[in-house]
């Protein structure tokens, strides 16, 4: 099977390219999954672009081969768009999702259900050694919830109501999540890139 190194630690995003690159017999690798050891990579940059860009150019001169990276987050309308690009680490260096949970909860004390307006965005990068970066992104529209609710998934989806659901994304079951995601809502965009891959 042809395989494809996606850059990320994240076992929750690992899981989701899984599922999306096993439709087209490829296997979605992880960097927590290759043999070499990989430093955490700074993301300095301020916007999704840039953070997914660094990730995806460091591992593909790393590896000399064709690497995807996803800068992904949570943007709420009540909080200015926050917590944005700083989504993983909002409460923290120590990318606490359920500290993260709570701050965001906490911020939106006092907020009504027409206020909860939120998006999750996805950028895509994949770089090629010696091409240029190709750049997707895919958002999904929601509200933020009350309380948590659900089990599935990772970071704020307990909080998350995607519009058209009376339930949070943490709800949904994984093919459920997967059909209506911002990843997925990115990945779509690549399918010739990816569907290229199995030549
Ligand atoms: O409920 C969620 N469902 C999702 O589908 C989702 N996608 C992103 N996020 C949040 O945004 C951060 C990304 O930050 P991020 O792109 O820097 O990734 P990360 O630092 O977790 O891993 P890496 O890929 O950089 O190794 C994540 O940690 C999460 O908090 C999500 N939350
Ligand atoms: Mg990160």
């Amino acid at each position: 099977m042809k395989e494809i190194i996606i850059a990320t630690k994240n076992a929750g995003k690992a899981k989701e390219f899984k599922s999306f690159f096993s439709a087209y017999h490829i296997e979605a690798i992880s960097l927590s999954e290759l043999d070499k050891d990989i430093d955490d990579i700074e993301e300095t940059g301020t916007t999704f672009e840039e953070n997914a860009a660094i990730k995806a150019q460091s591992i593909a001169g790393m590896m000399r081969c064709p690497v995807l990276a996803d800068d992904s987050g949570l943007m709420i309308d009540a909080l200015n768009g926050r917590p944005g690009v700083y989504s993983a680490r909002y409460a923290g260096e120590q990318k606490d999702d359920q500290a993260n949970i709570d701050k965001v909860l906490y911020e939106l004390k006092g907020v009504g259900a027409s206020e909860r307006t939120a998006r999750f965005v996805c950028v895509l990068a994949v770089a090629i050694p010696g091409e240029p970066a190709i750049f997707k992104k895919g958002s999904c529209e929601g509200t933020i919830a009350f309380s948590e609710a659900g089990e599935n998934g990772f970071g704020y989806d307990p909080i998350f109501i995607p519009n058209g659901y009376n339930k949070t994304m943490a709800q949904l079951s994984s093919a459920e999540k997967n059909k209506i995601s911002h990843r997925k809502n990115a990945i779509v965009q690549l399918e010739d890139w990816v569907k290229n891959q199995n030549k």
